[in-house]
């Protein structure tokens, strides 16, 4: 359970945000420039709010009044980038394993089930460069939960991607929160995504929650988001 009750003065706007995130998929949706970034990098512990609090389970990772701020070292949180962020002189296999700081036969087993649930048993020795979009994205995702983090947070971590494999990877991120069943906390511009996958989905205005669906959820007849999808915000 993570709970996000924070302030914080942004170049246009104050992003004034609380929830509280089961251990479901939460997605944080709105359009670009509402703050969704900031609030995963506010959660990592890469910037600090100006007031109010993050708690994960027992762990404070922030409090304003307790003049708490732990370091991103030290909250058990794993960051999946929109490009992935791999290490590109780096192989699959070495990828995956970066995060682990004491090789052990449970971190062996973690590594063994990532690979098998993720599909990419035939990829250890596989350099980066040589990996499809699709490929890449499950080789991040393995490296992000090898942390055995206690959170996951995924900014747009399928929009690099082709229809094709964002609907595959769409129904894996679901299989896996499920057998982890930790927060992931996950950005997207996108109602379909958000839809399909989130648990729970935050509307995003300018830095505030918005309780209202954009009219837009109505999706044309081919699943695609209809242009009005978007008047809500834009
Ligand atoms: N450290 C910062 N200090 C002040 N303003 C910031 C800071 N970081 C981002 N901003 C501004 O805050 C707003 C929210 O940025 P943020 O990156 O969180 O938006 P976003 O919703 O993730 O956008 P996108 O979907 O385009 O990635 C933007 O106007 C941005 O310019």
């Amino acid at each position: 359970m993570l709970t996000v009750d924070i302030k914080k003065k942004l170049s246009d706007f104050t992003l004034n945000i609380s929830f509280t995130a089961p251990n479901k998929t939460i997605v944080l949706f709105g359009p670009s420039g509402c703050g969704k970034t900031t609030i995963l990098r506010c959660i990592a512990g890469l910037l600090k709010p100006d007031e109010g609090s993050i708690v994960s389970n027992d762990t404070v990772f922030y409090s304003s009044t307790k003049a708490i701020h732990l370091p991103p070292k030290k909250r058990n949180v794993s960051y999946m980038f929109q490009d992935f962020a791999l290490f590109p002189h780096m192989n699959v296999k070495h990828n995956i394993w970066y995060g682990v700081k004491t090789p052990s036969q449970e971190a062996n087993e973690l590594y063994e089930k990532l690979i098998t649930l993720l599909k990419i048993e035939h990829l250890p020795h596989r350099s980066i460069s040589q990996l499809s979009g699709g490929e890449k994205q499950r080789v991040a995702m393995a490296r992000a939960l090898m942390a055995e983090p206690q959170i996951l947070l995924l900014d747009e971590p399928l929009s690099a991607l082709d229809a094709q494999s964002r609907y595959e990877l769409q129904d894996e991120l679901k299989r896996l929160q499920e057998i982890w069943n930790i927060p992931f906390v996950l950005v997207t511009h996108s109602p379909e995504e958000a839809q399909a996958i989130g648990s729970e989905v935050l509307f995003l205005h300018q830095g505030q929650q918005v309780s209202e669906p954009p009219p837009s959820w109505n999706m044309n007849a081919n699943g695609k988001p209809t242009r009005s999808s978007f008047q809500y915000f834009y």
